[in-house]
């Protein structure tokens, strides 16, 4: 699913006025109404009360076409306008009156904390303060209002997006936007809705369909794309009849030293269980036995030394190398490192320690075969690139020096993110299960054998991290969150992979009265 800017959501708004041939407002009471619609589902009638807090431009002017609606509909509403500017906007204003027509009960002005009116935490309070427009700091007063909404502990549904958050930076003041329980998002969810910085704000989100044209929504190029099954299905590769261990490529996971050996095997292992023909796993000798023995399936080379990587030296032609786990930040290991780098045009993907090397001795970067895929966790990627100033800036600087070096990064954290070209892909699967050691290791296993049969490295990155994540959200449902370990996933990899053509379970038969 794309994911649009504020500039494209406006022009989109634009464009299907000129195209449907119809107004601003009438475009505002499709939103209002789609509101409308979603709460009245839920609540049937339910005279609970709902207070809608509008702000003064579009965003305002969507709280009061729902308000209005709920009016009409016999619901127990009130509602207030937050002032915060004197700017207010035409189909706000249009709004405004339409409502002072359809009820007696006007909208009430808040000005500052002395107005903030008595909220319990049985009612509801719509958010419709401020949507994708935010583009200053919020005023303290209005800071307050949302703190006040938190305390009272009532369900809070957001218009569009919370308060407060912006499309394009993050908020600088802890509670400076409004918690809410529920977004309902035009058309698409935002970016800020899948950052860790920002993600705080979010429990929940569904996107309303507002008829926005579709031939725009479909031919406009968004840098953001949200990546879930109706993604990653089309990368799928089926498997011929007369195909054999060849076709699948041959993985090459080089890492590990003494009591990190474990990592090696993890990262082994989910090579072939996401499909490659064949794995080797390249460890120091004391990673020999434990190898042979846990993991038959797997062949082993080993480097002279006992404890640590100290030479990169193989006669066998791998397709693709998964280099870093568990391998240590030895002297001999950077120079093996290094040497090896400084030859290699095998296509590679590097990951923790194999990251932290390149970390400290930046000019093998250019060494890197264009596509390499590096697979940092936030740490590493600070390592990398140095520090940010908040997620957004996080992005940009990660796009640049992925530009820079022509390769992919992905990085990892609750909803990973591929940044490739200038684009950002961002998984949808997974869970707080996954915080446990070693499913790194196994993330690196997968995209090695996704690589090793012919995938590209954008799609083996997003079908990887897609998998991954997803066989962790299919472990934990026996699991549980605490006791899913790395290994787990592998195991629930063969499921991952059935669950991408499972169908919706039949609706059981009624039986007939004979
Ligand atoms: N026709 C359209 O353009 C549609 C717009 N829609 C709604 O319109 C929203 C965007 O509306 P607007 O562009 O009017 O903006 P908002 O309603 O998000 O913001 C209100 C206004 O406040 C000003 N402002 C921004 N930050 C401020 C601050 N910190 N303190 C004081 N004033 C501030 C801005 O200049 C902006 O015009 C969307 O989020 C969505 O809810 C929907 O009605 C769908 C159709
Ligand atoms: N809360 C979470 N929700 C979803 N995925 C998570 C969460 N925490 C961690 N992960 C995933 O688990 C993996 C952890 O990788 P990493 O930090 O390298 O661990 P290790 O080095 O121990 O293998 C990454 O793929 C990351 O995206
Ligand atoms: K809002």
């Amino acid at each position: 699913m794309k994911i649009f800017s504020k500039e494209q959501i406006y022009e989109g708004d634009r464009l299907t006025i000129k195209k449907q041939n119809i107004s601003s407002a009438d475009l505002m009471e499709r939103a209002g109404m789609s509101l409308f619609n979603w709460l009245d589902l839920r609540l049937k009638g339910a005279p609970v009360p709902i207070l809608v807090f509008c702000g003064i431009g579009n965003n305002g002017g969507d709280g009061l076409v729902l308000a209005r609606h709920l009016v009409t509909h016999g619901y127990n509403v009130k509602t207030f306008v937050v002032d915060f500017s004197d700017t207010r906007s035409q189909d706000f204003l249009h709004n405004y009156e339409r409502l002072k027509e359809t009820t007696k009960d006007w909208p009430v002005s808040i000005h500052d904390e002395s107005d903030f009116p008595e909220i319990t935490n049985k009612d509801i309070i719509i958010d419709a303060i401020f949507g994708v427009g935010l583009n200053r700091p919020v005023a303290d007063w209005v800071i307050n209002l949302f703190k006040y909404f938190k305390r009272a502990e009532a369900l809070t549904i957001s218009v569009d997006i919370p308060s407060g958050l912006f499309t394009d930076r993050s908020p600088k003041q802890e509670g400076a936007v409004v918690k809410s329980n529920f977004i309902l998002s035009f058309q698409t969810p935002k970016l800020a809705f899948f950052l860790p910085g920002t993600s705080k704000y979010i429990e929940q989100w569904e996107a309303l369909d507002i008829g926005i044209d579709q031939e725009y929504m479909q031919n406009t190029e968004t840098v953001a794309h949200i990546l879930g099954k109706l993604d990653v299905l089309p990368m799928y590769k089926q498997r011929d009849k007369f195909s054999h261990k060849g076709t699948f490529g041959h993985g090459l996971i080089i890492g590990g030293s003494y009591g990190k050996i474990g990592a090696v095997q993890l990262a082994s292992r989910a090579v072939l269980a996401a499909g490659a023909g064949l794995v080797t796993a390249y460890v120091p000798t004391c990673g020999y036995v434990p190898l042979q023995s846990a993991f038959p399936e797997a062949m082993v080379i080993t480097d002279a030394d006992d404890k640590h990587i100290s030479a990169i030296n193989f006669e066998i032609t791998p397709t693709v190398i998964g280099l870093g786990v568990g391998i240590g930040t030895d002297k001999k290991t950077g120079d093996a490192l290094e040497a090896f780098l400084k030859t290699n045009t095998t296509p590679l993907v590097l990951d923790a320690d194999g990251l932290n090397i390149i970390s400290k001795n930046k000019n093998l970067l250019v060494h890197l075969p264009a596509d390499t895929i590096l697979t940092p966790h936030p740490k590493e990627l600070e390592r990398l690139i140095g520090v940010w100033e908040d997620d957004f800036d996080k992005l940009e600087k990660t796009k640049a020096f992925a530009e820079k070096y022509k390769i992919l990064v992905l990085i990892k954290g609750a909803n990973s993110i591929a940044v490739y070209q200038n684009k950002l892909y961002i998984n949808s699967t997974g869970n707080p299960g996954l915080a446990t050691g070693g499913t790194g290791d196994v993330l690196t296993g997968v995209i090695t054998g996704l690589l090793a049969q012919g995938y590209s490295a954008l799609e083996a990155t997003c079908f990887g991290m897609y998998l991954h994540g997803k066989s962790a959200d299919l472990a934990v449902e026996t699991k549980g969150y605490q006791s899913l370990i790395a290994s787990d996933v592998i195991t629930y990899l063969a499921d991952a992979y059935l669950d991408l053509f499972a169908q919706p379970a039949p609706v059981a038969e009624q039986p007939t009265q004979a």
